[in-house]
């Protein structure tokens, strides 16, 4: 650290040029005097590693591109490094060669932060380096930063929020639009909101990640990836959404990280919900995302704007090399705020919510009476029971009727237990569906 004359340019290079990484290139290349102003020395792009030279790139020497990622980030004279190219390898190794010769690293890669926060963290401190990630989580929102300087004095109860950009535009077009699901998809992948690969995205996996870290952050443990409960957005019925439409809800992709109530230990979910339209989440449209903490002294917290996204995604990018730069120019680093407690991940059946039950039943006398015993055994309580008729007329005698069945809240075991049962009665006649409730 503190390397040369305070004259002396502070060295950047940048590690891919898609999306964001030619966002972040065109603000460092385009604005250097206004860089210089906010960090107190000039920034210098020394290098920019790409996997394709004769791609064109609008504004950019073509002498800073290198195909040789880690030659450049092994240069031993950079200050920080933005890894930009996504995915676990080669990023997880160029970014820990970096950490390694000296460099601040600034990502936006939660992929690889969903499993490797804890060891890059260390080797970060280790070094006396920063890691900085604003960009990882929810994109443009300042989130990060929040929650591990902001409210690092209260204690955060839950984090709740729409995180992933791509799905709630694809929920939004199919409500609002009646579009597909895979024509909304196109459309959110032309806007450079989807994952190279968007199965990581509609997946929940994306979701998951960023759950991820952010309950690490907001219950100061570590969670990764794999800890998290993980359901997509695939599976989800035209019938659920109008339900959802009929009962004043939407349908949104939630992650949720909160504290067990003896705090011991934390639920880490991604699930699509039924949020009531009375619920602030309802209304975040298109692509942006909001975040919810709820925290003992601060109470309600809700942050919210773009998610994704190449310029807003490079706003977030550029305010982590700003302060990390402005740390280079001090001879210091931040502290990341390293995990130091361990709150196990609990399994998904201690987590407590409402449930919409889908299924069809054959029309006779009882049967309503048999369902509700089913929820009733188990100790499952009640709240909406929707009847409807299906426009099969087949089966004159045996009329489906579909229900659907909004719970009171309770523990998702006893959920499960409900589930399997009705999946064994005979008087169930599809498959029976499931949906958590939020906000109702
Ligand atoms: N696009 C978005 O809205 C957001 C993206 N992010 C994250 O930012 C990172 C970058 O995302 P995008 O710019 O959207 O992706 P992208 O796919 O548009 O850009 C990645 C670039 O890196 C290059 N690259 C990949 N592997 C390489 C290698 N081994 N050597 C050289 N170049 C390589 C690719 O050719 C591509 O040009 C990812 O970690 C992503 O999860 C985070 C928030 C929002
Ligand atoms: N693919 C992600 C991009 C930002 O993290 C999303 O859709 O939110
Ligand atoms: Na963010």
């Amino acid at each position: 650290m503190g390397r040369g004359s305070v004259s002396k340019p502070l060295k950047v290079a940048l590690l891919g040029a898609g999306v964001v990484g030619s966002q972040v290139a065109r603000i460092i290349l385009n604005e250097p005097d206004t860089l210089e102003q906010r960090i107190g020395r000039r920034l210098e792009l020394v290098g920019i590693g790409v996997r394709n030279l004769d791609v064109p790139r609008e504004g950019i020497d073509p002498a800073l591109l290198t195909t040789d990622l880690d030659g450049l980030v092994s240069r031993g004279d950079l200050d920080v490094v933005v890894e930009l190219i996504g995915g676990i390898e080669p990023a997880h190794a160029l970014v820990q060669t970096a950490i390694e010769h000296g460099a601040s690293v600034v990502t936006a890669n939660k992929a690889l932060l969903a499993d490797e926060l804890g060891p890059l963290s260390r080797a970060a401190q280790e070094k006396g380096v920063d890691l900085y990630y604003e960009a990882a989580v929810a994109g443009a929102i300042p989130i990060i930063r929040p929650l591990r300087e902001s409210l690092v004095g209260d204690e955060i109860t839950e984090v709740m929020g729409i995180v992933n950009g791509t799905t709630n535009y694809i929920l939004d077009k199919m409500v609002t639009d009646h579009l597909s699901f895979d024509a909304a998809l196109a459309e959110a992948q032309a806007l450079g909101y989807a994952e190279a690969d968007p199965t990581a995205d509609v997946e929940g996996h994306d979701a998951a990640a960023k759950a991820a870290i952010l309950a690490g952050l907001a219950f100061h443990t570590e969670v990764t990836r794999d800890e998290v409960f993980c359901e997509g957005i695939t599976g989800i019925t035209e019938a659920e959404i109008a339900a959802a439409d009929q009962l004043g809800c939407t349908v949104k992709l939630l992650a949720t990280a909160k504290l067990t109530s003896d705090a011991g230990s934390v639920i880490v979910k991604v699930h699509p919900a039924m949020v009531s339209r009375k619920h602030p989440l309802a209304a975040v449209s298109g692509a942006r995302n909001a975040i919810f903490v709820n925290s003992r002294e601060a109470g309600e917290l809700m942050f919210v704007g773009a998610g994704a996204g190449g310029a807003p995604t490079a706003s977030a990018v550029m305010g982590d090399v700003v302060t990390v730069a402005r740390n280079r120019r001090r001879g210091t680093a931040g502290h990341v705020g390293a995990a130091y407690t361990h709150r196990p991940v609990a399994p998904i059946g201690e987590s407590t919510a409402q449930f919409y039950v889908s299924f069809e039943v054959v029309d006779r006398p009882g049967v309503l009476a048999r369902c509700a015993a089913v929820f009733g055994s188990h100790g499952v309580s009640l709240r909406v029971v929707q009847q409807s008729y299906l426009d099969d007329e087949s089966s004159a005698e045996e009329h489906p009727a579909r229900l659907g069945i909004m719970t009171h809240a309770t523990q998702e075991a006893r959920l499960s237990q409900v589930l399997s049962e009705l999946r064994e009665a005979d008087f169930v006649g599809s498959q029976v569906r499931m949906m958590r409730v939020e906000g109702f």
